[in-house]
């Protein structure tokens, strides 16, 4: 199945395009907390948070190191950086630039195309390696190849064994570490066989609202084309990861370019890393808690559900495994065998923060819910279903139920249960 990664990494303040006020402050490493111009608190929970003092290295390190592994095993990997324009999603992925010679500075390409040439370094002569470099760019719907600037509207192409291609694209073959995306072929010639691992290196387009660019025209268009692709990316994820084992009627990778490029390395067993760019600008912080960002076109927050379902249901299988090995059972608990083994893992602020404030799905319930606030969480549960896991969430129109002046626990919430 299907493993999806998500962080988000905040920038430093810049003075010539932000206001002096900080809108977040660091929780912990897993969580911050946002507060809008209202002076409103939401706490958001993401695998990983890096704040402005994060190293490129940490960032790399966390997010990246795994799946590049993954990729010279065969195993397609995707990392993809958004968020609103000037946030760092290039900063993030090339560093200052794609050539950059400050360590300090590399980005992410860079360091996934070191480390891939060290991996291919390493292994035994039996097996040979053929390392392919393809860039594009999808602009309007229309795939670019951006070595060749005369062919403007690559189709894309499944072919057995191959997955997913971009028929007639430039293909660079590379012998050293210093080119930007990678297509990697590995040979195992004693077996005669060939298997391949693609990693997709992806710089998305800034996410923030049409409204609040003023855009007109071709500019305004282009907006849409993004936000359009950016809500098929979030709607493929969420498919793939609420039905069970990954495997759902219908993923709609072709309602655009983006996800059907991204097929063959977000579906089956890939590993993908999203990583969430955000300023911490206070004039910025409507972008960072929902219109685009987060929740109004419900890319993130289809892709921040998808990651928490996944990792709770990890979490669960291992707390299961171990709560039963004294009888040496499987994992079938039922709620009520779970609520008292819940209640002994968690803290009691936890618990009662839970308890006052969240549905938890099957297992925990708040018998006065409003059965307003029950309806929009309904979404959340489906997801829950098909993972057995369990989550805590509050979508916008929750909180708008909360009572005023009484800090707001996020949008998206996790238990873990070890
Ligand atoms: N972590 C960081 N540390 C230092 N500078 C950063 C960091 N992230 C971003 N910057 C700087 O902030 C500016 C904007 O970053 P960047 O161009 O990466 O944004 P972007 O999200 O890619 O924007 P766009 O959507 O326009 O492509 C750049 O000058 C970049 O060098």
């Amino acid at each position: 199945m299907a493993y999806i990664c998500i962080c988000t990494r905040f920038r430093p303040l810049n003075s010539k395009v932000d206001d002096e006020s900080i809108c977040i402050s660091c929780s912990d490493s897993q969580s911050f907390t946002l507060k809008d111009e209202k002076d409103e608190q939401y706490v958001f929970s993401f695998d990983k948070v890096f704040y402005e003092d994060s190293e490129q290295a940490d960032v790399y390190e966390f997010l990246a190191r795994p799946i590049v592994r993954d990729a010279v095993n065969s195993i397609n990997g995707t990392i993809i950086t958004y968020g609103q324009t000037g946030a760092g999603k290039t900063y993030t992925m090339e560093g200052g630039n794609i050539l950059e010679i400050d360590d300090r500075k590399k980005g992410l390409l860079p360091r996934v195309v070191d480390e891939l040439f060290e991996a291919i370094n390493l292994c035994d002569d039996t097996t040979t390696y053929k390392i392919k470099l393809s860039m594009v760019e999808i602009y309007m719907e229309r795939v670019r190849d951006l070595f060749d600037l005369s062919k403007g509207n690559i189709q894309i192409k499944e072919q057995k064994g191959h997955g997913i291609l971009f028929s007639g694209v430039t293909e660079m073959l590379i012998s050293d570490g210093e080119e930007a995306l990678k297509f990697l072929s590995k040979e195992l010639t004693n077996e005669k066989r060939v298997s391949t691992g693609k990693l997709v290196l992806v710089d998305l387009a800034g996410s923030e609202k049409v409204e609040k660019t003023g855009a007109e025209g071709r500019v305004l268009e282009e907006a849409k084309t993004i936000n359009k692709s950016l809500s098929a990316l979030g709607n493929v994820i969420n498919a793939l990861t609420s039905s069970p084992h990954g495997k759902a009627n219908h993923i709609p990778y072709r309602d655009s370019k983006l996800t059907r490029i991204l097929q063959d390395a977000l579906g089956g067993s890939s590993h993908t890393a999203l990583l969430c760019c955000c300023t911490p600008s206070l004039c910025n912080s409507s972008e960072s808690i929902h219109p685009t960002l987060w929740s109004k076109n419900e890319l993130a927050a289809q892709l921040l559900i998808s990651g928490r379902a996944k990792h709770i249901k990890a979490s669960l299988h291992v707390s299961c495994e171990e709560d039963m090995s004294d009888n040496n059972q499987e994992t079938s608990l039922s709620p009520n065998d779970m609520k008292p083994k819940l209640r002994e893992k968690l803290d009691a602020e936890t618990l009662n923060l839970i308890e006052e404030e969240f549905v938890v799905d099957g297992l925990l319930s708040d018998p006065g819910l409003n059965e307003e606030v029950k309806s929009n969480h309904e979404g959340i549960s489906m997801a829950l279903e098909t993972t057995g896991g369990v989550y805590c969430t509050k979508t916008p129109e929750a909180w708008k139920l909360r009572p005023h002046g009484r800090k707001h626990q996020t949008s998206l919430s996790r238990l873990l249960l070890r």
